[in-house]
């Protein structure tokens, strides 16, 4: 069977955390026996959509996998930057017709509880590689 092949879009905001989960996601792509064919570092979660948007029209890309934290601050703007980002995520993997799995923790989070959360990164790998194998069991049936 076909190797599943994964993009990943990775949030460097809060990098010190965003690279834990980077590497968690990693190796768990690795356990899989999935692909990681492209990956792009963007500024913050808010600037996902576009990137994911270029990774679907990619060939070689099977499903997208997104990881960043969203810490919250005095405002509820970590609340517009990941509702907004997710939806459009979201809607981008139904426009695409493939999977895009959200491994971006938060909103209202302290620090502590965003790294106490590096294995988002990891699971949305696994919904990634689960989603692909599956739909292509559906396709065939
Ligand atoms: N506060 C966090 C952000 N904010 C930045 C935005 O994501 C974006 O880069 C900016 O609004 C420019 O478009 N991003 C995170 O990923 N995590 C945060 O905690
Ligand atoms: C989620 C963020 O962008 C965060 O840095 C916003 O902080 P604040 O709510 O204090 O402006």
């Amino acid at each position: 069977m076909d190797k599943v092949r994964l993009g990943f879009v990775v949030a460097e905001f809060n990098r010190e955390i965003t690279y834990m989960m980077e590497k968690l996601a990693e190796e768990h792509a690795e356990f899989l026996g999935a692909e990681i064919t492209h990956k792009i570092v963007v500024p913050g979660t808010f600037d996902m959509p576009l990137a994911v948007k270029r990774l679907l029209e990619k060939e070689d890309v099977d499903a997208v996998v997104t990881i960043g934290c969203v810490i919250e601050g005095e405002t509820e703007h970590d609340e517009i930057v990941l509702h907004n980002a997710a939806r459009k995520m979201a809607d981008l993997s139904l426009e695409y017709n493939k999977p895009v799995t959200l491994g971006v923790s938060g909103p209202g989070m302290t620090r502590l509880q965003a790294e106490e959360r590096v294995e988002y990164g990891k699971r949305a790998v696994e919904s990634a590689v689960k989603m692909v194998k599956r739909l292509r069991e559906l396709e065939r049936s």
